[in-house]
């Protein structure tokens, strides 16, 4: 079990450094046999390694300003520099229903261990009905941003979202980043002021900021305003530590 966890986090813990690089199967014709053992070695890794569904890439629930922000967002993550596509600055993260389908294998572990476990973001099958949201990443500002709609079934007030939903948000956002940025983490302090509601069914952008790294300490503070930027809704600071694979069998 400790062995199979162990293989778990490496997988998680390259969420930072290129976890979707995958062997590219060649064009056909004129294939040569290296080239058509890649592509069965290819095929045989996917049948083996199936890859989890993305649920960061839209869907029919997404609405206008969704679309906009994701586009605008997508579209940093790739630039042409003479005729060439080249990485740009930004990254989109996927993201799986379960942690542990970041891992290689993770499909089946995830049928293997607590096999009714979701994350708690992801656990609902209704497109648009609760957390609908894409991470992207800048590592060289060592930023993070979130487009976040939030559905109808995370009502709090009439009409708007319920607090602890924000701050799942907020969680989700700056511990995906402190992974992102420091490997296996446990949020051990956060700290949120609500500064003006979120309507239902609006979308919204968390923005996340790495204050500074001390030892196993990662401090992020992170804001929540309106798509177009002019509203301040939330305000957040959060402390994550690191932590050991023993630290989570030991929990
Ligand atoms: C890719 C997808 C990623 C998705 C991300 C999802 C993110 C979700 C993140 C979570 O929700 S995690 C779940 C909620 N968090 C927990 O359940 C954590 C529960 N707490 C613990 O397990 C432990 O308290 C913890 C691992 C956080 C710390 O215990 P340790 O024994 O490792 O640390 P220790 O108590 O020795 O403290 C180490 C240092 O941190 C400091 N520290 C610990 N807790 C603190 C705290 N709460 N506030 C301020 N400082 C704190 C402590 O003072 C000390 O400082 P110094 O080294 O300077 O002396």
């Amino acid at each position: 079990m400790a062995r199979s966890l162990g293989q778990m986090f490496k997988g998680f813990l390259r969420l930072g450094s290129g976890l979707t690089t995958r062997t590219p199967c060649p064009p056909g014709p004129g294939s040569t046999h290296r080239a058509s053992l890649l592509c069965t070695t290819a095929a045989l890794q996917s049948f083996l390694f199936p890859k989890p569904r993305d649920l960061s890439l839209p869907n029919s629930s997404w609405g206008p300003d969704m679309m906009r922000l994701y586009e605008h967002y997508n579209s940093l993550c790739e630039v042409e520099t003479e005729g060439e596509k080249q990485p740009g600055p930004w990254r989109r993260l996927p993201s799986y229903n379960r942690i542990l389908k970041y891992a290689t294998g993770g499909v089946y572990l995830s049928k293997i261990i607590q096999s009714k476990a979701r994350l708690f973001t992801r656990n609902i099958k209704q497109q648009g009905a609760a957390f609908e949201y894409v991470v992207f990443v800048n590592k060289e500002e060592q930023k993070c941003v979130c487009v976040f709609q939030a559905g109808h079934l995370l009502e709090g007030p009439p009409g708007h979202v319920h607090g602890g939903a924000i701050a799942t948000m907020i969680d989700s956002v700056a511990g995906t980043h402190a992974t992102y940025l420091s490997g296996l983490v446990l949020t051990a302090n956060l700290n949120i002021n609500y500064r003006s509601p979120i309507s239902l069914g609006s979308t919204v952008v968390l923005e996340s900021f790495l204050d500074k790294k001390e030892d196993r300490k990662t401090f992020i503070s992170c804001k929540v305003t309106s798509a177009d930027g002019s509203k301040l809704h939330t305000e957040a600071t959060a402390l994550f530590l690191s932590i050991t694979v023993s630290n989570i069998i030991g929990m």
